[in-house]
C-alpha cells in the first residue's frame, strides 16, 4: 500500500522538437528586429509622408512586439496525462463529492429542452450518484425551464440506470438519440426505443410548453414547485426560488433499479429591478453559497446550459489532478478545453478556436496553469471562496459531507432562500475578495487570474474524447459580437487593479504574464490591423512604395516574417487537426474580429473609463432558424442584416477592391507588370491578398440571392464610403 501511494496520478510530457522551434523562432525575431531597424533608417524628411512611414513603424512595432508575446505559449508546452485507473484503486471508496452547477438566462435563446439536456448528461456522470449534485442555476427564472427541470428529475430514472448499464456515451440523451438511431444488440434494443419514446414523449411536452409560453394548469397542479411564481412578476423581479427536485439521500428519491440519484437543485436568485445581478458571476456566486448548505461538495463544476458532458469520465479525469498527493495540493482548477458540436469541416467562422486550444493552453499551462475560462472548468470550492494557497491547511478532498441537514426540505428551501437574496451580498466581500469577481464581462478570467495570484496552480486537461460539447454560434454577427464581450473583458482586466502586468508581477511567472497579455491585448490589435488594411492600399493608388524594393537586401527581412511566420501558422493548424481551407477561414476571421469586435471593444473601454457606457452581457443564442442553418452547413457566410460591424467589414473591403482594381487598370494601360513587380511588389500583395481573403464578401455584395446576403443599404454606403475616401486620396492628398 505504502508503494502504491507514490505512483502519481497524473503524468505531464514536454513538448518535442522545442529546440528546432526555438531556433525558427529566433530567425524570425532577427528579421523582426530587421524591420524596425529599416523603419527607423529610412525615415522620410518630407512632413506628411513621415507620418505615414512611423505609423507604419509603430503598427510592425506593435506586431512585433505582441508576436513576442504570443511566443510565451509556444515556448514550452506540456500535455498532461491522467491515470483514471489509479485513481479508482486507491481512492474510490473515498472519492470526493462533486457539485455540478449549469447557468442558464433565457429561456427563448437557450431552449429549456437543450438545458435538460446538459443537464441529464451530468447526472449521468460514471460517478457514485450519491456524491453527486447537479444545481441549475435559472437566470430568467422561467417556469419553463423550471417544468422542463421536472420532467428530467423523472425521465432520469430511467436515463441514468440505462446508461450504466449499457454504459453509452454521450450521456445527453438529444445527443446520444441522434447519433445512434438504432440498436441491433436485441437486449439492448427494447430498452433503447423504450428510453427514446420516453424521451420523445418528454421534448414534445416541454416544446408544447415552449411553444404555448407557459406551463399547463394540470402540469403546474402536479408540483408544489410552481406555487413559487405566485410572487413573480418578472425575469428582472421576482423572489428567490429554491426547489430541491431530487435529494440525494432521501431514500425515496430512488431510479428504477433501487439505485440512488444525484441530488437536483432548481435556483432562481432573487432579481430586482433597481439592483444589479452581474450576470453569470452573480448566478455563480449565489449558488456557491446555496450548494455549500446543501451539498456543500469540495469540488464544484462549472459548466454552460449548452455544453453538455460528451465523455462520462471527465469528473474522474479531473480527479486525478487533485487527488495526487504530490502535485494535487497545489491545483486550483482544472479546464477543459470547450468544444462545439456544430463546428463545420472547415470551421467558417473560427469557432473552435483551434489554435488556442491545441497550442496556447498547452504552452500557458508550461508557465503555472491556463486561464479560468468558464464552462468546462473543476474548481476547489475553497479557492473560489477565497483561500490563499497553503499546503497545510488545504483541506481534504476526501472529507465527509460537511453539512447533513436534519431538517425536512421544504424548511430547508426555505431556510436557504436569503443565501440567494439580493441584500445578501450588500457589505460583504462577494463578487470580489470571495467567490467570482464582478465588474468584468470575462468574470471568470479575472478570477482564475486573481486565484493564481494568491499561489496556486491550475492545469489544462484535453482528453482525446472531449468532455463538452457546446453550441458555437452559428452567424458572422454572432461570432463577432462574442468576440467583443471577450476581448472587451480580457482588455479591462489588462487595465483593472488585478492586470497581469502590475498585479501579476511578483505573483506569477513572467512567461504566464505574457501569456495573458495575449488575450489582454487582443482589443488594441484592431489599431495597427486597419492602419495595414488601408494605408498601404491607398498608397498604391499613386505608386508610393511603402516597403523595400525587390532589389533591396531589405526586402528579405519582410519577406521572411511574413512568408515564414503564414507557413509556421499553416503547418501549426494542420498539425492541430485543421484543415487547409479552415487555416485560410481562420485567417480571414482574425482579420474581422480586429476589424470590427476588437475596435468596438477598445471604444467601449474607453467609453467606459471616461464614464460614458456601462457593462452589458449579450449572451449568446444557441438557436438557429432553418435556412440560416443550412446556409451555416455549407459553410456559406451570413450577413442579412444591417450592423455596423458589416458596413465597417464590407467598406475596407471595398477600399481594397477599388485600390486593387486601379493597379491592374494601371498596369494594363501605361507601366506594364514591371511597375507593380519591381517598385511594389510587397504592397501589392498584400491588397491582393486582402481582396482574396474577402471573395465571400465581395460574393455577399454582388452575387448572392438568398436572404443571407449583404443588405444593399451596407453595400451602397460602403461603396461610397470607400469611393470617397480613395477619391480624396488621389486627388486632394
Ligand atoms: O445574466 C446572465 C448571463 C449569462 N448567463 C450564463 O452564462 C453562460 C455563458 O453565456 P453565453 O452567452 O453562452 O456566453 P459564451 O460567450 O458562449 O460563453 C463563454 O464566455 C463566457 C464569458 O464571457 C463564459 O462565462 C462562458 O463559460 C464561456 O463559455 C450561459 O450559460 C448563460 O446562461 C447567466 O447565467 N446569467
Ligand atoms: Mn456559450
Amino acid at each position: 500500500m505504502e508503494k502504491d501511494d507514490c505512483i502519481p496520478l497524473f503524468e505531464t510530457k514536454r513538448m518535442k522538437g522545442r529546440f528546432i522551434y526555438r531556433l525558427f523562432a529566433l530567425s524570425i525575431f532577427v528579421s523582426i528586429v530587421l524591420v524596425w531597424v529599416y523603419r527607423a533608417i529610412n525615415i522620410p524628411s518630407e512632413c506628411g509622408s513621415r507620418l505615414v512611414w512611423m505609423m507604419m513603424f509603430a503598427a510592425e512595432l506593435w506586431f512585433g512586439l505582441y508576436w513576442i508575446l504570443t511566443q510565451s505559449v509556444r515556448w514550452n508546452k506540456i500535455y498532461r496525462v491522467p491515470f483514471k485507473e489509479r485513481l479508482s484503486q486507491r481512492f474510490e471508496e473515498e472519492l470526493p463529492c462533486v457539485d455540478v452547477f449549469v447557468c442558464t438566462a433565457d429561456p427563448t435563446i437557450e431552449p429549456p429542452i437543450m438545458v435538460i439536456n446538459t443537464v441529464l448528461s451530468v447526472m449521468a456522470y460514471d460517478y457514485p450518484p450519491e456524491k453527486l449534485s447537479v444545481y441549475l442555476s435559472d437566470d430568467a427564472g422561467s417556469q419553463i425551464t423550471f417544468y422542463a427541470l421536472l420532467e428530467a428529475s423523472t425521465f432520469s430514472k430511467q436515463w441514468l440506470p440505462y446508461c450504466k448499464k449499457y454504459n453509452v456515451e454521450p450521456r445527453s440523451p438529444a445527443a446520444y438519440f441522434s447519433a445512434f438511431p438504432q440498436k441491433d444488440d436485441a437486449d439492448q434494443a427494447s430498452e433503447y426505443y423504450l428510453i427514446k419514446n420516453l424521451y420523445a414523449d418528454m421534448e414534445n411536452r416541454i416544446e408544447l410548453a415552449s411553444r404555448a409560453g407557459r406551463v399547463s394548469q394540470e402540469a403546474q397542479a402536479g408540483h408544489g414547485g410552481f406555487l413559487n411564481w405566485h410572487s413573480y412578476f418578472s425575469k428582472g423581479d421576482h423572489d428567490t426560488i429554491l426547489q430541491i427536485l431530487i435529494n440525494g439521500d432521501n431514500s425515496d428519491d430512488k431510479d428504477v433499479e433501487g439505485c440512488s440519484l444525484p441530488t437536483l437543485v432548481y435556483l432562481a436568485r432573487e432579481k430586482r429591478p433597481r439592483h444589479f445581478h452581474n450576470f453569470k458571476a452573480g448566478a455563480m456566486n449565489a449558488l456557491i453559497r446555496v450548494s455549500s448548505e446543501i451539498s456543500n461538495a469540495p469540488i464544484i463544476l462549472n459548466v454552460d446550459c449548452d455544453m453538455y458532458s460528451n465523455n462520462s469520465q471527465a469528473v474522474r479525469d479531473a480527479l486525478c489532478f487533485f487527488m495526487d498527493e504530490k502535485q494535487g495540493n497545489e491545483i486550483a482548477f482544472v479546464q477543459f478545453p470547450q468544444n462545439y458540436e456544430n463546428v463545420t469541416k472547415n470551421d467558417l467562422y473560427g469557432n473552435s478556436l483551434l489554435i488556442i486550444s491545441q497550442v496556447d493552453f498547452c504552452g500557458i499551462d508550461g508557465h503555472g496553469g491556463p486561464l479560468y475560462v468558464g464552462s468546462g472548468c473543476f474548481h476547489r470550492r475553497e479557492t473560489l471562496s477565497g483561500a490563499k494557497y497553503s499546503k497545510e491547511g488545504l483541506a481534504k478532498l476526501t472529507r465527509e459531507r460537511a453539512i447533513k441537514f436534519k431538517e425536512n426540505i421544504q424548511e430547508l428551501e426555505e431556510r436557504l432562500k436569503f443565501l440567494a437574496n439580493c441584500q445578501f451580498e450588500e457589505n460583504t466581500e462577494w463578487g470580489d475578495e470571495i467567490g467570482v469577481k464582478y465588474g468584468c464581462p470575462t468574470e471568470d478570467v479575472i478570477s482564475g487570474l486573481s486565484i493564481q495570484c494568491r499561489g496556486w496552480k491550475s492545469a489544462y486537461y484535453n482528453p482525446e474524447k472531449m468532455a463538452f460539447l457546446g453550441v458555437a454560434p452559428t452567424t458572422l454577427d454572432q461570432t463577432l459580437v462574442q468576440q467583443k464581450r471577450w476581448s472587451e473583458g480580457d482588455l479591462q482586466i489588462f487595465i483593472s487593479k488585478y492586470s497581469p502586468v502590475w498585479y501579476g508581477v511578483g505573483r506569477i511567472k513572467l512567461g504566464h504574464i505574457m501569456a495573458y497579455c495575449i488575450y489582454c491585448l487582443w482589443s488594441p490589435n484592431c489599431l495597427a490591423t486597419i492602419y495595414y488594411c488601408i494605408i498601404p492600399s491607398l498608397h498604391l493608388l499613386k505608386g508610393i512604395p511603402l516597403f523595400p524594393q525587390i532589389s533591396s537586401l531589405w526586402f528579405l527581412p519582410f519577406t521572411y516574417v511574413i512568408v515564414a511566420e503564414h507557413i509556421h501558422s499553416l503547418v501549426e493548424f494542420l498539425f492541430s487537426g485543421g484543415t487547409i481551407l479552415g487555416w485560410w477561414n481562420d485567417q480571414r476571421m482574425w482579420l474581422y474580429k480586429r476589424q470590427t469586435s476588437y475596435l468596438f471593444a477598445l471604444i467601449d473601454t474607453v467609453l467606459k473609463m471616461v464614464g460614458l457606457s456601462t457593462f452589458s452581457f449579450v449572451i449568446s443564442d444557441k438557436t438557429t432558424d432553418e435556412d440560416v442553418n443550412l446556409r451555416y452547413k455549407q459553410e456559406i457566410m451570413e450577413f442579412g442584416i444591417p450592423s455596423t460591424m458589416f458596413t465597417i467589414l464590407a467598406s475596407l473591403a471595398m477600399l481594397n477592391l477599388l485600390c486593387f482594381i486601379w493597379l491592374v487598370k494601371k498596369i494594363v494601360a501605361d507601366f506594364g507588370v514591371g511597375y507593380a513587380y519591381e517598385y511594389m511588389i510587397l504592397q501589392t500583395l498584400l491588397c491582393g491578398i486582402l481582396v482574396a481573403i474577402n471573395l465571400p464578401l465581395y460574393n455577399a455584395m454582388f452575387w448572392r440571392k438568398d436572404s443571407g446576403r449583404m443588405p444593399t443599404s451596407v453595400t451602397c454606403k460602403s461603396f461610397f464610403f470607400a469611393l470617397s475616401v480613395c477619391t480624396c486620396y488621389a486627388y486632394l492628398y
